[in-house]
């Protein structure tokens, strides 16, 4: 091995301080467990399984660690529960911003379900101003700390509901004030994306975009509904796109025709390997599909799906696969730029993103090597 490749593997210090970009982060997924003590404390909320912030971690990620996604969405009820106030919502807002840009993350679309916050009477329009708020505040108060991050908002409906339409129509209003697009969540077993057929047809009229939880926890056919019915710009984890590649081990790999339409055509695959390890999406990181689909060039990018249940953060998701795949400050450049390509802010945008921001910070990470002492 030369000297400049052992240097490009990097340390667990340089993957924080790389620029990273997430697509796929749930705002509901992502608390700090004191600010729940807090927030239950504040507001009344009695049901929390613990009340010491850190055996509260603990809890959430071992009640995740199910297998099943269904058993891993229960424990969501503790953190919609604590989210039920426009001052709550701001305040975990402001802090995911905070978080993330800590770790390096210089761009987020971080999503969450006006729906599920209306409990205590909050409007859909007072959820997703609270929200957008909140992220401005961690925008601000980020810089002040000397990071920098940018991020938007994507608008959820639950598969299971049947809002779909209304939460398309408020991300379509709220376009220019913070919210970059549409998603929906929650299981996907018996809930196909083609029940909201309504919202994606009315986000397509209305140029907007949207991306849809498909093949995680069902395979093929919730793929293909979510790209040739509903046609969604992106697939949320969409890692079953695995079964429909034959790969003999020998180097020959067969795509179906959906895996070649997924590749031919750039679909980002938003991945989250920690998250399919909990609900039984993959057996180990050594077999989670990103390494194949990295090598076929899918056109994959890294992300956490839920900080809190997983017990992650974007570096530690890129720590995980270097530590499996002897990835690169290449290989996360890559990665890096993936993701941006595939957000959802305007062209010139990403562009400066990916041409200003990434490329310098990992050209400046690659060349620390020159001047070690
Ligand atoms: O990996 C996932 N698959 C499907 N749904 C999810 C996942 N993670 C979170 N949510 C669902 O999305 C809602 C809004 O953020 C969460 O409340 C949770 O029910
Ligand atoms: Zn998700």
């Amino acid at each position: 091995m030369t000297s400049q490749t052992l240097n490009t593997v990097p340390t667990p210090q340089q993957i924080r301080r790389a620029p990273k970009a997430l697509l796929h982060d749930h705002l509901d997924g992502g608390l700090r467990s004191a600010t729940i003590v807090e927030l239950a404390a504040e507001t009344g909320y009695e049901a929390l399984p613990e009340t010491d912030a850190e055996q509260l971690e603990r809890w959430f990620r071992q009640a995740a660690d199910s297998g099943s996604l269904e058993r891993y969405l229960e424990t969501f009820s503790h953190t919609v529960g604590v989210m039920q106030t426009r001052e709550a919502l701001t305040r975990v807002a402001a802090e995911c911003a905070e978080d993330l840009a800590a770790d390096g993350v210089v761009y987020a679309e971080v999503r969450f379900a006006p729906e599920q916050h209306l409990e205590k009477g909050l409007t859909l329009e007072e959820v997703v101003e609270a929200v957008t708020e909140g992220f401005r505040e961690g925008e601000r108060r980020a810089r002040a700390a000397g990071d920098r991050i940018r991020v938007g908002a994507l608008l959820t409906a639950m598969r299971h509901a049947a809002r779909a339409l209304e939460i398309a129509e408020l991300a379509n209003r709220y376009r220019e004030l913070g919210v970059v697009g549409f998603d929906i969540a929650g299981a996907e077993a018996g809930y196909p994306p083609t029940r909201h057929l309504d919202a994606f047809e009315y986000l397509k009229r209305e140029n907007n975009h949207f991306t849809i939880h498909a093949g995680e926890a069902f395979g093929l056919p919730s793929i293909w509904q979510a790209l040739q019915w509903c046609g969604a710009d992106r697939l949320g984890h969409g890692v079953r796109i695995i079964d429909d590649i034959q790969d003999d081990g020998t180097g020959s790999v067969k795509l179906g025709r959906l895996a070649s339409y997924v590749r031919d055509k750039r679909i980002p695959l938003e991945l989250c390997p920690s998250s399919n390890l909990q609900t039984g999406a993959a057996p180990s990181y050594e077999e989670h599909p990103i390494g194949l689909l990295r090598r076929l060039h899918f056109r994959a990018t890294v992300n956490t799906d839920n900080r809190l249940m997983s017990g992650t953060s974007m570096s530690q998701e890129f720590e995980h696969l270097v530590r499996t795949f002897h990835y690169t400050l290449d290989d996360m450049q890559w990665f890096t730029v993936n993701a941006m390509k595939s957000s959802f802010i305007p062209f010139d945008e990403r562009l400066a993103m990916i041409n200003d921001v990434i490329k310098p910070g990992y050209a400046e990470l690659k060349s620390e090597w020159l001047f070690r002492e």
